[in-house]
């Protein structure tokens, strides 16, 4: 068993400590904070994140020299807005090898790079290639206490991909790999958009065929941006594309759900977001979204409605008629022709 170290003590990288620690690993939980590192080994308890016990081999440190020191691994699990200012800190600090792995789901805005390529530009000795993702249909809440979870691990390097899922998996939490770590990023991030659609269509008072229908148009128009970037299409069908899509948009555990739900009854995004206290990703990314739609020319008409919401103050029942509105069309024009083309 190894000594591996956890970069963010928020919800999920609190679960995924639990899951190491299950699996007998000697975990170092790192957080920013000192009063909550002290809390976490004094109590056993991150009451603000999870309901659970902490585990005794889960040791929580605020100084990140101490935290890393004779891991094998690092996880790196903070929101996607902090993830340069972390990896900064660890790459003035680490100097033995170790694999990277990423948990976290976003793109960044302005430059629209992915977590993996922010980290491997911050960390002066690791390669885009080198990093490993880990994403799929995971509630911490769930994952905390042992239910049943599927995750995907990816990298460009295999071999990594296969240490990550020997590190992570046990008989309730299972772990694929796959070598498209573009389309599982991509996945990853771009469901948390249709996550706040789902939940404004819920906020609204609209039904299970709304919900239904931003799924799975959703899903079409995240393949059509993936695909266009070099994704595989059939990434998208799997873990990390629909079956995310499918946990966050029904989910009361998301807080993308729940932040889009309040935003659809009538609540201001700045006093949802204060609310909330925990990260909504979705709200970051779909500001890159929105711009790599209008860069790349695809069409991406929930992620253009949601943005338009959010940060142009439109009203969502408008934006639903909009979308409901658009031009006559074939629906077999995304992903399944995609995949035909490719495998007809
Ligand atoms: N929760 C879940 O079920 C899942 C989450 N994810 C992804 O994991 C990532 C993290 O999410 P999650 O843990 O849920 O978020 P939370 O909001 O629950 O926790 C975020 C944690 O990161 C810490 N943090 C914020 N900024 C910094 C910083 N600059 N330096 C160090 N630590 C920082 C926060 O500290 P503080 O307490 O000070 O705010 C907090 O401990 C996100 O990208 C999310 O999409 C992926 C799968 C499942
Ligand atoms: O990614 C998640 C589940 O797979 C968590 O989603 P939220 O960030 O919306 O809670």
């Amino acid at each position: 068993m190894t000594k591996i170290a956890v970069l963010g003590a928020g919800s999920w990288g609190t679960a995924l400590s639990i899951v190491l620690a299950d699996n007998g690993h000697e975990v170092n939980l790192w957080t920013h904070r000192k009063d909550q590192a002290a809390i976490i080994n004094e109590t056993r308890r991150n009451d603000k994140y999870l309901d659970v016990e902490i585990p005794s081999n889960i040791k929580a440190y605020d100084i990140l020299t101490e935290a890393i020191d004779g891991v094998t691994a690092v996880v790196i699990v903070v929101p996607t807005k902090a993830i340069r200012e972390v990896c900064k800190s660890l790459n003035d600090v680490l100097n033995h090898d170790v694999t990277i792995i990423h948990a976290s789901k976003g793109i960044e805005p302005v430059t629209l790079k992915r977590v993996s390529q922010m980290i491997a530009e911050e960390l002066e000795n690791y390669k885009e290639e080198d990093i490993v993702v880990l994403s799929g249909p995971s509630h911490a809440e769930e994952v905390a206490l042992r239910q049943p979870t599927t995750v995907t691990v990816s990298s460009v390097q295999m071999d990594n991909a296969k240490v990550a899922q020997d590190l992570f998996i046990n008989e309730s939490f299972r772990v694929y790999t796959s070598p498209d770590i573009l389309g599982i990023e991509l996945g990853g991030a771009l469901k948390n958009i249709i996550a706040l659609g789902a939940g404004i269509s819920d906020g609204l008072g609209y039904g299970d065929n709304a919900k239904a229908a931003l799924i799975t148009r959703g899903l079409a128009e995240i393949a059509r941006l993936g695909t266009s970037l070099g994704a595989n299409p059939l990434s998208f069908l799997g873990l990390p594309g629909v079956g995310d899509l499918i946990v966050t948009c029904t989910s009361v555990h998301s807080r993308n759900w729940r932040a889009g739900n309040l935003l659809g009854k009538g609540h201001k995004l700045d006093d949802v977001l204060e609310q909330m206290g925990m990260v909504v990703e979705g709200v970051r990314t779909v500001k890159a979204a929105y711009q790599f739609a209008e860069e790349q020319q695809v069409e991406m008409p929930i992620t253009k409605g949601i943005y338009q919401v959010l940060f142009e103050e439109k009203d969502p029942k408008d934006i639903v008629e909009q979308l409901m509105n658009r031009t006559k069309r074939e629906e077999m024009d995304d992903l399944a022709k995609l995949l035909m083309e490719r495998y007809s």
